[in-house]
């Protein structure tokens, strides 16, 4: 089975690129850029990347990204994650990336999105994986900010698939950001929201993701299964999930794959996906073993994670449809077409 998982063509849709950075790049671009890092070898750098909590592993992911400097430094950082996503056999990534983050500390917003948009160009030509971004915003930082940080995006539209809100939770709700989202939608974005795995207030946050934004789909997600109106209200508008169970092995205790079951049983479109695996230590084929693993899944139940992930992707109809008919080629020269 993991020679299936390993062959299965795959869609990842939550993958911050800034959790991508791995160490040994990390201690590269310090060098290149002159920064200091408290750090002698990669394995003092990992063992430093202990966390129990959201808020923990948000410390040391912001910290992390501060080598990040320069157009090359965005182009290597995307090249990286797209040649590893390649070989995964990844075929189409939504990637999300954090322009505050960058901006907040002096890099331009133009320097972030030309790096990243020049690494998913070229990857796409040489390697065949294709990309697009969703930009995020920090949910713990003001909405007028947010709302800065969406009009300078506007020149860039073409290489920006949609918006999301990640960062901190507790005290961020979606409603928040009402605005920013509703002008987003305006100008053409898709739109998606972290609410992440037992966060306070989760429940009600996706409520509000839900009534107040109207998501396009909701990352994480997975609480909405303790509320039968909200999990009726996803399933009856197809909504899409994109659960990280490694991550949620960090954050909360377990992987949440009894949840995982429970959503693939009740026929919701949940997604496997790796959220930030430099830090978390497993990129999409080692969340896919992972839940595998965990519930013995079918070849079938495998298969239904990528269909899922294909079907409420942010592309054209015909585009997915040319993904799905590759995944279901794949599926049936296996005996594991059940749909
Ligand atoms: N797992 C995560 N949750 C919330 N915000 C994030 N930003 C990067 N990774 C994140
Ligand atoms: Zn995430």
């Amino acid at each position: 089975m993991h020679d299936f998982i390993a062959g299965l063509p795959k869609c990842e849709l939550h993958l911050h690129i800034e959790g991508t950075l791995e160490p040994e790049l990390r201690f590269e671009l310090a060098r290149r850029n002159g920064v200091e890092l408290p750090y002698a070898s990669v394995a003092e750098m990992r063992a430093s990347y202990e966390f129990d909590s959201l808020a923990s592993f948000l410390a040391v992911y912001y910290d992390g990204m501060g080598v990040l400097r320069t157009e090359p430094d965005f182009y290597e950082l995307a090249t990286a994650y797209l040649e590893k996503a390649a070989a995964q056999n990844v075929r189409y990534a939504e990637i999300f990336f954090d322009p505050q983050a960058h901006t907040g500390r002096g890099v331009p917003f133009d320097v972030v999105i030309r790096g990243l948009a020049r690494a998913i160009g070229d990857a796409e030509a040489r390697l065949g994986v294709r990309a697009q971004l969703i930009m995020c915003f920090l949910r713990d930082y003001q909405a007028e900010f947010a709302m800065a940080t969406l009009l300078e995006s506007l020149p860039y539209r073409q290489w920006i698939a949609g918006v999301g809100l990640d960062s901190d939770e507790r005290g961020n709700p979606p409603a928040k950001f009402a605005a920013v989202f509703e002008r987003a939608r305006r100008e053409g974005y898709r739109l998606t929201m972290h609410c992440d795995v037992d966060q306070p207030d989760t429940t009600e946050h996706i409520r509000q993701c839900l009534e107040l934004i109207g998501v396009d789909r909701i990352d994480h997600g997975v609480n909405a299964l303790e509320d039968q109106a909200l999990v009726d209200e996803i399933a009856r508008r197809g909504l899409g999930l994109t659960v990280c169970p490694i991550s949620n092995g960090f954050v909360v205790e377990g992987a949440k794959a009894a949840e995982i079951r429970r959503m693939l049983d009740l026929g919701l479109r949940v997604t496997i996906n790796s959220d930030d695996p430099a830090y978390f230590g497993g990129y999409v084929q080692e969340n896919l073993v992972r839940v595998y693993e965990e519930l013995d899944l079918t070849a079938e139940e495998l298969v239904r994670f990528e269909r899922n992930a294909f079907e409420i992707a942010w592309l054209p109809r015909a585009v997915k449809d040319g993904y799905l008919a590759e995944l279901e080629a794949y599926a049936a020269a296996r005996g594991a077409s059940a749909g």
